[in-house]
């Protein structure tokens, strides 16, 4: 099941790292560096607030030793307890473990392709942890992946957030990140974490590994998979599109003008960068899908999974060129016995309808381009740019067909009715005479 979202938080141990490695090789790591770490920052600020919420956390004397805090120290990391000045500790600790090589991030397998790949569709990535912002940013910097820190542009932690079986976090994270929860989706293998992410109204998916503390959770009415392998998200703005184009393309199909496979569709997602969804290559555009769509980037090379259509590199043209905010290509009979009449391009005037291709009124003409065919989409796009009039929404490719665009697809579908109607009308009446123009 595709879902479109805009936003996947991310929890750490149990989701994207295996839980023993956090209680094996992290805390086994932290845990001889605790004191020593204590009495080499004994100066630091940071050290001393952590000192300082440890004593008073415990009920210790405000001015009891180091020893004292260490055993209380070594006690919550014994009961694995998330308690925020023992994280800060730790992130401490292991922040000079992943800068000096000594500790490495292991992923799942699945967890470093399925990120990145949802990262290049243009999702944002964020993580919500109990280990702290430090420690995420330091974990991340040196992984069996590599440095993957670019790829999330949001990181929480209990203290910035809040504990992370309480809705009021999710709804702090939904504030900061901008986001609306109902597009976003919280993965996470603790079932109440879930829970409480769901009650703030976010998405969740429970994450239940085999082998992993929680493999059997029960995660209620939430999805649940056991690999990221199971997951296909897209942003929610192109499967929208997606949805948009399937059912402007019926249209089309069912007027005749995408025989067999032929046609594409295309509309504007984002400018900058250029982004377009575009309609699948090689599908019978009458069948399409909602997730019959790739979005791809301003060469028409795509950006999400999928195969965009062979001629995404002129949509992306025209639309950068144009302006357009949709940008429709049929094989309708018209345009082409046009082009093949007046190669030159076709002039029409006198008509009506030239006012359903922007024209100001009947007597106000207009030549529509025609330009060679070619399997080039560069070399199209760059005969385009030449003939290319910002009055002039089309653009005939002879022997194949018709590219009509407008401000969103419902403008472009009536300029390319209207435009269709003119070409009909300007062939049947020069039948006679075929050097004649209108
Ligand atoms: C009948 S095949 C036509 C295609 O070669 C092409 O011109 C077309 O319009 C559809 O290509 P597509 O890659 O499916 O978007
Ligand atoms: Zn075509």
């Amino acid at each position: 099941m595709t879902v479109g979202v805009d936003l996947v938080l991310l929890d750490i141990e149990g989701t994207l790292t295996p839980t023993k490695q956090v209680h094996s090789v992290l805390y086994d790591y932290a845990r001889p560096r605790l004191g020593p770490w204590l009495d080499e920052h004994a100066d630091s600020p940071a050290v001393a607030e952590v000192v300082a919420r440890v004593r008073s956390l415990a009920g210790l004397a405000p001015d009891a030793g180091t020893g004292d805090v260490l055993r209380v120290l070594h006690g919550w990391m014994d009961a694995d307890e998330k308690i925020a000045p023992l994280k800060t500790l730790q992130g401490l600790i292991w922040q000079r473990g992943y800068a000096t090589g000594e500790l490495v991030t292991e992923f799942f397998a699945d967890v470093a392709p399925a990120l990145r790949a949802w990262h290049a569709a243009g999702l944002r990535l964020a993580v919500f942890s109990s280990g702290s912002v430090t420690a995420q940013l330091a974990a991340f910097s040196r992984t069996t992946d590599g440095d993957v820190t670019g790829l999330f542009s949001g990181h929480f932690d209990t203290v910035t957030a809040g504990p992370k079986r309480d809705e009021s976090s999710y709804r702090a994270i939904t504030a900061a990140l901008d986001v609306d929860p109902a597009r976003a989706v919280f993965l996470t293998d603790v079932p109440e974490e879930s829970a409480a992410a769901a009650a703030a109204g976010w998405r969740t998916v429970g994450v239940a590994r085999p082998g992993e503390p929680y493999h059997a959770a029960d995660f209620g009415a939430a999805r649940t998979v056991a690999s990221f392998d199971d997951l296909a998200f897209v942003p929610a703005a192109l499967l929208a599109a997606g949805r948009e184009l399937a059912a402007e393309a019926a249209r089309y199909a069912g007027l005749g003008w995408m025989p067999g496979t032929s046609g594409n569709l295309s509309v504007v997602l984002d400018r900058d960068p250029l982004r377009l969804a575009v309609t699948a290559s090689g599908v019978d555009k009458g069948e399409l899908t909602a997730t019959d769509v790739v979005m791809v980037d301003a060469y028409g090379e795509p950006v999400s999974a999928g195969v965009p259509s062979a001629e995404a590199g002129l949509h992306a043209r025209i639309a950068a060129v144009a302006g357009a905010g949709a940008v429709v290509h049929v094989h309708a009979l018209a345009p082409v016995l046009a082009a093949e009449r007046w190669p030159d391009g076709v002039r029409l005037s006198g008509l009506e309808m030239l006012k359903g291709v922007g024209r100001g009124a009947h007597d106000d003409p207009v030549t529509i381009p025609v330009i060679a065919n070619g399997q080039d989409m560069g070399a199209l796009g760059d005969a385009f740019e030449r003939g290319f009039r910002s009055d002039v929404p089309a653009l005939i490719v002879a022997r194949h067909g018709v590219y009509v665009w407008g401000a969103d697809l419902r403008q472009a579908r009536h300029r390319l009715e209207c435009l269709e109607w003119l070409l009909r009308f300007a062939l049947a009446t020069t039948n006679d005479d075929p050097t004649k123009e209108l």
